[in-house]
């Protein structure tokens, strides 16, 4: 009974894939708002992304496809790039969304950027923990696979300076 057991257990193994391609970057501009009255400049930063899969082994060897995750991670990158990026959420600055322009305002302060070169994402402010929740929310919009038990998707602005987000499937 025991031996059975045991066997019952080995046979379910899981396995964790590491996605972190160069290719996975995008350029954007952005600036962090800190609170009612600060925020830093505009400034812009090579952000890369990189995902953590966790999946169920497959009788043959195999688990989640990662091509399969390698294409979303690119298509989510190549929308974010080289664009301005605004939070739409920030309870710090107020958005008008112009049919050409997009003016922000916080502190009294009103920029106005391009709307074709700008993207307003439904995140609180744009930073790497923000957009590493907004991408995995993304990443995982079309979850169609059940082997997947975890995800993690993380967002750099340079070496040493990562924002993690992690999703798992409802039990
Ligand atoms: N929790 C967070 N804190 C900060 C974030 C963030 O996304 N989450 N972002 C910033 C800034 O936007 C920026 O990323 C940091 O700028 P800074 O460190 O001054 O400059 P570099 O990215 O060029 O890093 P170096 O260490 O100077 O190379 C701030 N805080």
């Amino acid at each position: 009974m025991r031996l059975l057991f045991l066997a019952e257990r080995a046979m379910t193994r899981t396995t964790t894939l590491y996605i972190d391609k160069e290719a996975h970057k995008f350029s954007a501009a952005h600036y962090t708002i800190f609170t009612a009255t600060e925020r830093e400049r505009l400034h812009g930063h090579n952000y890369s992304v990189s995902v953590r899969l966790e999946a169920l082994m497959g009788d043959n060897g195999f688990s989640a496809d990662y091509n399969v995750y390698k294409r979303r991670i690119q298509a989510l990158c190549d929308r974010l790039d080289e664009y301005m990026l605004l939070a739409a959420n920030s309870p710090h600055q107020t958005l008008e969304l112009g049919e050409t322009e997009i003016k922000a305002t916080h502190n009294g302060k009103t920029i106005t950027f391009p709307a074709d070169e700008t993207i307003v994402l439904p995140i609180v402010n744009v930073t790497v923990e923000e957009l590493a929740h907004y991408l995995l929310g993304e990443l995982i919009a079309t979850y169609d696979d059940p082997s997947l038990t975890g995800v993690e998707l993380c967002v750099s602005t340079g070496p040493g300076q990562t924002g993690a987000a992690v999703w798992a499937p409802e039990p």
